[in-house]
């Protein structure tokens, strides 16, 4: 039996204006593509898991174990976000090594584990360059970097590759497909484009109004024509 890296039970969050509800459970080593239109929910979704927004009811285990009051930092996940990942006065070695160590204490061994993660993301020789300094696509590398060397087995990506063109969202992927086929992980990506789901993500699930409304292997909810919401996203020009 495939055991579960995510389950959500009963989990709701309450702010001013709005309920957002969730119910699921992502079974390990699964690529999951989260969807759904714009304030549907996805970002919350991903906070509870990661432990930045604490659900107001209900239980969220990962890997069986209960998060209630666990911080985010002693969760078993690694986060990505669309920008603002690394730290623009710390050279790129030091971002990655963060990964390791917060108060980057780094033997020798640590940081031939961080040359190795920069290699591995293409970045080899990159070490000593400063955020600022680097492309948009080749700062997003460097996060998959520092995810590298955490070796945590649940990664959640929020749009992680939005501000990438098309070429580079797909060398990304691809280099995320690597890490995932290397390292078994679970992932779970927002992603606005159908291609994701295509071409990456093993299911789906699709957010509407607050709400889990469709979690699908991939290949069915590709067929799926039941949903307006969902209707508009396959609809959407893939970005190519
Ligand atoms: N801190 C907050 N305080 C009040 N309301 C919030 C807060 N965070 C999110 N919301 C509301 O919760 C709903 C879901 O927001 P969320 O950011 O999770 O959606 P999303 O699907 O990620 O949207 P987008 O695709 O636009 O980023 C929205 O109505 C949003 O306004």
């Amino acid at each position: 039996m495939t055991s579960a890296a995510v389950i959500l039970r009963d989990v709701k969050v309450r702010f001013e204006t709005t309920v957002l509800a969730f119910d699921c459970t992502v079974p390990a080593g699964e690529i999951v593509a989260v969807a759904g239109p714009s304030g549907s929910g996805k970002s919350t979704l991903l906070n509870v898991i990661a432990g930045f927004e604490e659900p107001d009811e209900g239980e969220v285990r990962i890997f069986g174990d209960d998060m209630a009051g666990r911080l985010p930092a002693n969760r078993p996940v690694s986060v990505i976000f669309q920008e603002n990942n690394l730290f623009t006065h710390l050279d790129v070695a030091a971002n990655v090594g963060f990964g390791i160590s917060p108060s980057l204490r780094l033997c020798r061994g640590d940081r031939e584990r961080i040359e190795e993660a920069l290699d591995r993301v293409g970045l080899a020789g990159f070490g000593e360059r400063l955020p600022p300094t680097l492309s948009g696509g080749e700062r997003q590398r460097v996060s998959l970097a520092r995810a590298l060397v955490r070796h945590r087995p649940l990664l959640l990506l929020d749009e992680p590759f939005a501000a990438l063109d098309p070429g580079m969202r797909a060398e990304m992927r691809n280099l995320l497909a690597d890490l995932h086929h290397e390292e078994g992980n679970t992932i779970l990506m927002i992603t606005h484009h159908p291609d994701d789901v295509r071409l990456f993500s093993d299911s789906v699930l699709f957010l509407d109004q607050g709400h889990i409304v469709a979690h699908d292997p991939s290949d069915r909810f590709l067929g799926r024509r039941d949903l307006t919401a969902i209707n508009r996203f396959l609809g959407q020009e893939s970005g190519r």
